[in-house]
């Protein structure tokens, strides 16, 4: 049993859907479970329509839902032939769920109704390219991934309910495999016990096929993606990057959790726990070996270099002169909870604590005022978090030293600066 995972950008046009059914032609899998994300930029599409619906701007939230809609009405009929108007009449029963819901006033909290319009991109996606898929006489069948993926109600960041979504796997995803089908199911999303829709966090669908792979056991997750391997740096950040071919899990769970946006940070744990292997391949060249994540040390890495701009500096300082550290770390924590906010940077003085965090504005604000009742709260946007882990001198003076910085943390692996 294995899981593919196909990231937008495999299936961002006709083209590319019509690749993906390439490979998996080609692929000779025998139980295979696909997990698929919303075509190309789909989800920032739809997060401005869930913007402007909050905002109360109706007409502009339909018409920005319009074309999208458009879009993938077009790229089915590129695509399909016989089964175009069974693939239609699925797409209109997503788009006519996020009409009426556009058409209502927002009465719930902004979170609720982002999930419920950014989901539909992954089962618009899924439903064009499992028609397509069955239309070119590869067999599968869809699954609507809300009747498995059971989660809690934090909108945006949703937690799975591990045992009762085991449960479901058994039931909803192993019989259709031993029925000699493979699926295809969505990225991303998932449901609470009330049906209503949940997202995992942006670019969750790697997690998401984590947790298939993980839950059913399988041999190995590969992720298709437009670049030939992980680099030790983003490429189009750093047009010198360097192929990696190996990496051990330890590795990418750092680099992803400094920020490194390749893998999703959370897709590493459910592999590791079972040693499932994850491949990370091309789908622009099939035939490249990729990168391999699994639990072999990492030997002679190059320096990593991962770059988080947009980040937001908040400095907090106790008013009375009382520690930081004494009092006030606990309930600084659970602010953390409380708002969903994680931040990625702390650095404590004695009177005051420094924090970084990716610029979530609704966030930071609700944060910020919980925090002002106990602290001077003082807020830096603009900035920019490096992070080099196995640095050099080299490295250090081509992407740090020249920088204005704000904050720096060094250790023997590590080096992070928080700069302009
Ligand atoms: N260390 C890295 N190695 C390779 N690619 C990286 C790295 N960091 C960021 N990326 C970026 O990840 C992109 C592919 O991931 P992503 O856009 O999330 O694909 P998809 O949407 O298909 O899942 C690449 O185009 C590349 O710019
Ligand atoms: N579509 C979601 C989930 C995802 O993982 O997408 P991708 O695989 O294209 O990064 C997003 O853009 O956040």
């Amino acid at each position: 049993m294995q899981v593919y995972k196909f990231g937008g950008a495999s299936v961002s046009s006709a083209e590319r859907v019509s690749n993906v059914a390439d490979i998996l032609e080609q692929c000779g899998e025998e139980e295979l479970v696909i997990v698929i994300s919303a075509m190309g930029k789909t989800t920032n599409a739809l997060e401005k329509v869930a913007e402007s619906f909050f905002a109360g701007k109706k007409d502009t939230a339909l018409q920005l839902f319009e074309e999208i809609k458009q879009q993938h009405i077009t790229i089915a009929k590129y695509l399909l032939v016989t089964h175009y108007l069974a693939c239609e009449v699925r797409l209109k029963d997503f788009f006519t769920e996020v009409e009426w819901m556009l058409h209502d006033q927002p009465v719930r909290e902004y979170d609720y109704y982002y999930d419920q319009v950014v989901s539909v991109g992954e089962l618009l996606s899924t439903c064009i390219v499992s028609f397509y898929l069955n239309e070119r006489g590869i067999v599968n069948e869809w699954i609507d991934v809300r009747d498995v993926f059971r989660t809690d109600d934090n909108f945006r960041d949703a937690n799975i309910d591990w045992e009762y979504t085991q449960r479901k796997m058994n039931e909803n995803i192993l019989p259709v495999l031993k029925n000699k089908k493979w699926v295809v199911t969505q990225g991303f999303i998932g449901a609470t016990d009330e049906n209503e829709s949940t997202t995992l966090g942006r670019e969750g669908s790697d997690y998401s096929a984590a947790i298939f792979a993980n839950m059913l056991n399988a041999k190995g997750l590969t992720i298709w993606k437009d670049v030939k391997n992980v680099m030790n740096a983003d490429p189009k950040e750093i047009p010198d990057a360097v192929p990696i071919e190996s990496l051990s899990y330890n590795e990418v769970i750092e680099m992803a959790y400094y920020g490194a946006q390749v893998i999703h940070p959370k897709t590493i744990k459910p592999l590791q726990n079972k040693n499932i292997p994850l491949y990370v391949k091309c789908f622009l060249d099939a035939e490249l070996p990729g990168t391999t994540i699994h639990d072999q040390i990492s030997k002679n890495l190059p320096p990593i270099i991962v770059i988080k701009h947009n980040q937001v500096m908040m400095e907090l300082k106790t008013r009375d002169f009382s520690f930081v550290g004494d009092t006030h770390a606990y309930q600084i924590y659970q602010w953390f909870n409380e708002h969903s906010l994680r931040p990625t940077l702390t650095q404590n003085g004695a009177i005051s604590l420094t924090l970084a965090f990716d610029n979530w504005k609704d966030k930071i604000a609700r944060f910020s005022s919980a925090a002002a009742e106990l602290f001077d709260v003082h807020l830096t946007p603009g900035l920019t978090l490096t992070t080099i882990r196995h640095y050099d001198n080299e490295s250090l003076k081509k992407y740090i030293m020249d920088k204005e910085i704000l904050v720096r943390q060094q250790t023997l692996k590590n080096i992070r600066a928080l700069h302009r």
